[in-house]
């Protein structure tokens, strides 16, 4: 019988609003040393980000409901083999949940083209909306994942170089409500996210992600309802290439009332040519290495091959030492 039970624990909140957040100030220091203590408890936080204007916000969630409202075989055009990218709906497993996965949503050219197969004769509104939120939300990757890595003494080329092998995924998702009920249904199962790093927002309302505890048996509501909410979520890759070093948490949505969620995640996500392994830096006496160098991609088709993959036991089972 699972004991596990949803708690009125809190995610760390860590305030990314300071002007004097340049890498060198005692600002970045603080802020670095709790982004640092939050990936190792919980890897996860709530970040405080107000570089996303409110204004886009809404923006992204106004085009999200224009997507998810085109017919089913328009959004089937941008479906993919690769199921972190395309059009992802109509799954038994998730049956609230739809999702579009827009790769290098950085960049404009497959920005547009991206758009055009949905809409043949473009649509600004949504590739600049698109472009704007990756832009802003980027910068908060960034900065996470350039603190991340340097609190454990890693270099600024090394992070550099770092920050320059992942691709920037947007992915939009819309969860429908749930009639006539107060018990809570699942809008995504549990999981661990595959990338590096995942920075999530929601539209208005009250429910959506939940945190397990590393002692596995709690699920802390994250509170995502502020106007500069991120929820900032450390994947599989980072554990792998921190050696384990921070967590990288299970997490769910889930669904209550009948209003519908949207959500939009910006996923930084490695180039396919190298393979991750964790630097010298990271490994010591007291941290043995614990994974062998992996692919990503062939690490994400082993996900998908059976149910039961998306924890850090499969994890362990597919590159573990
Ligand atoms: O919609 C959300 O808030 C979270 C989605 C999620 O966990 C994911 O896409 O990996
Ligand atoms: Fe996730």
């Amino acid at each position: 019988m699972s004991m596990e039970t949803t708690l009125t624990l809190q995610l760390p909140v860590i305030d990314f609003t300071s002007q004097d957040l340049k890498p060198g100030t005692s600002e970045w220091d603080l802020v670095r040393g709790n982004v640092r203590r939050a990936l190792e408890d919980y890897g996860c936080f709530e970040a405080l980000f107000d570089k996303v204007p409110v204004k886009l916000r809404k923006a992204v969630f106004d085009v999200s409901e224009e997507l998810f409202r085109l017919p089913l075989e328009t959004k089937e055009r941008v479906v993919s083999e690769i199921k972190y990218k395309g059009y992802v709906g109509h799954n038994p497993t998730n049956p609230l949940y739809e999702g579009v996965g827009i790769e290098f949503a950085d960049n404009s050219e497959k920005v547009n083209a991206f758009t055009q197969k949905l809409w043949p004769k473009g649509k600004s509104s949504f590739s600049e909306t698109v472009l704007s939120f990756t832009e802003q939300v980027s910068e908060l990757d960034f900065i996470t994942r350039r603190m991340i890595m340097e609190s454990f003494g890693l270099d600024d080329k090394y992070i550099h170089e770092h920050l320059n092998s992942t691709k920037c995924l947007m992915r939009m998702m819309k969860y429908k409500g749930v009639e006539d009920t107060k018990e809570e249904e699942s809008g995504m199962e549990a999981h661990t996210d595959r990338n590096m790093l995942t920075i999530i927002c929601q539209n208005s309302v009250a429910d959506g992600i939940e945190v397990k505890t590393n002692d596995d048996k709690h699920w802390i509501k994250a509170n995502a309802s502020q106007d500069s909410s991120f929820i900032v979520l450390a994947g599989s890759m980072l554990h792998v290439l921190l050696n384990g070093r921070v967590l990288s948490s299970v997490h769910r949505v889930m669904r209550m009332g009948t209003n519908t969620r949207y959500s939009a995640g910006l996923f930084s996500v490695p180039k396919t040519e190298e393979l991750i392994y964790a630097p010298e830096k990271v490994v010591d006496v007291e941290h043995p290495r614990l994974f062998k160098p992996i692919d990503f991609e062939a690490y994400f088709q082993f996900t998908t091959e059976e149910s039961g993959r998306r924890d850090s036991k499969a994890l362990r089972t597919y590159c573990g030492l």
